[in-house]
């Protein structure tokens, strides 16, 4: 049981699940969920640990490991990401499929949530190795995926490559009849291959429009505000994309190379086409180096964690600076730091909010490939738009009528949701 866990080790394990189950249990105290429903809530349905031996280029076997953590399926299928990183394990996969859970119920979409990975650096290997990984991958998942059952999509370190591998793979294992009724078996797919307009870019767009929600709420002009990005990949690159073209000025950005300062700002798509050459931010030049534990303190308006969990913490929560955090990344600011910048009276734009457009856009893709339909550009984002705002408009509104914090805000309409579809179905009288 999660919750046993964290007791168990006590305070001193900081990880992502324990600033999970204390945003839960707060929330739950506000809204004094069910004792029942609690208890439901608090752990993870399904836990799947698989290791898997893969064929390298040098025809040395390895043999990685693979999690998926089913959290909650109340409100439909099981639906979140898959992240390939050396920090991917089984409390990293709880924390995260349990923020899907909430996510999902926030923004009224009829899924669960769930999230996995492999414990990997991907860097290490080849585009040839990383698909048999991949494929090895899909079938150690077996039938504990499946379009009505648990569908993954992109995360840290998968692309929509990735997922075509995934498709290609389940399909396989497929009767000839059966294939394509599957094609939704994963979102964040090339367009080619089943993908949706538009998914590339949502989870950033929908940051954006977050970030452009809170300004027009704040009676303020985007045009001329400065913007700081962590993480520069598809979340970080999109939201800065449709910031810099709102007006606002991206000045410092930060990847796992190093951090980028340029106070006249930094030109977007220069950027992204540095990346794509060098493969990384190491060695744009239009900027200077800084030291990284700098980054947050940088003097601007909107801060933008886009890459891992636990980067905002009390060592650096005070002296930020900016007005907002726009929380593109899941789980950035940890627990101590989130009181540090309510003290400083600055807005956070909590995870499960501020990133919902990625999910949003999954399910536009999943409905898509379900109901046979292929959607514009403009359809999906006018759809993405209208719900992400509705979204906003709520937890902006509970966290002022409640006097409480828009995270816990945002919680609180995700849990009251979830207790809701118990008791109506007479579980939890
Ligand atoms: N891709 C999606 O649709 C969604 C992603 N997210 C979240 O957004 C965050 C970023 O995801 P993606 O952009 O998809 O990943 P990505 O793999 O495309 O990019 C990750 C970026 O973070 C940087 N990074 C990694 N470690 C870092 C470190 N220690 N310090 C500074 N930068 C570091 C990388 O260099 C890269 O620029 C993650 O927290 C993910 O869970 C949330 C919702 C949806
Ligand atoms: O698009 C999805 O299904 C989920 C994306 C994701 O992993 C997330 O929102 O954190």
């Amino acid at each position: 049981m999660i919750s046993e866990t964290i007791k168990k080790d006590g305070p001193a394990r900081q990880g992502m699940l324990a600033n999970v189950m204390r945003q839960f249990e707060h929330a739950a105290d506000s809204i004094e969920l069910n004792p029942n429903i609690r208890k439901i809530l608090a752990i993870t349905n399904n836990e799947l640990v698989v290791h898997f031996p893969v064929k390298m280029d040098s025809g040395e076997i390895e043999v990685f490991t693979g999690y998926r953590v089913q959290h909650n399926n109340a409100l439909g299928p099981y639906k979140g990401g898959l992240r390939y990183h050396p920090t991917v394990d089984l409390d990293a996969a709880r924390a995260l499929a349990m923020w899907m859970t909430w996510k999902t119920a926030l923004a009224g979409l009829p899924y669960g949530g769930a999230k996995g990975g492999i414990q990997i650096d991907p860097k290490k290997y080849s585009n040839a190795e990383l698909e048999r990984i991949t494929r090895r991958f899909t079938y150690a998942l077996g039938d504990n995926i499946g379009p009505e059952l648990d569908i993954p999509a992109p995360d840290v370190n998968t692309n929509s490559q990735t997922m075509a591998w995934i498709l290609d793979t389940y399909m396989s294992t497929r009767t000839p009849n059966e294939r394509s009724k599957n094609l939704h078996v994963v979102t964040g797919k090339p367009i080619g291959a089943g993908g949706s307009e538009g998914r590339d870019r949502a989870t950033g767009f929908g940051v954006f429009l977050t970030v452009k929600f809170w300004a027009e709420k704040e009676k303020l002009d985007l045009k001329g505000k400065t913007f700081i990005v962590q993480g520069f990949g598809n979340v970080g690159y999109w939201a800065s994309w449709f910031l810099e073209k709102e007006g606002a000025k991206l000045i410092a950005v930060q990847d796992v190379t190093g951090t980028y300062y340029n106070k006249e700002g930094i030109p977007v798509d220069e950027l992204n086409d540095y990346q794509k050459s060098a493969g990384s931010l190491e060695g744009y030049n239009n900027a200077a180096l800084m030291a990284n534990d700098k980054f947050f303190a940088t003097d601007c308006d909107i801060c933008i964690p886009a890459a891992l969990g636990n980067q905002i913490t009390a060592s650096n929560a005070h002296d930020i600076k900016a007005k907002v955090i726009a929380e593109g990344a899941n789980g950035p600011t940890d627990i101590d730091a989130e009181e540090v910048l309510l003290q400083k009276d600055i807005t956070i734009i909590p995870d499960i909010l501020c990133n919902s457009g990625g999910v949003i856009g999954s399910y536009f893709e999943w409905l898509q490939n379900r109901n046979g339909e292929i959607w514009t550009m403009d359809e999906v984002m006018e759809k993405l738009e209208k719900k992400l705002k509705t979204s906003f408009d709520r937890v902006m509104n509970l966290s002022q009528e409640r006097g409480v914090d828009t995270r816990t805000a945002a919680f609180m309409i995700a849990i009251e949701r979830l207790e809701q579809a118990y008791i109506q179905r007479g579980i939890f009288p």
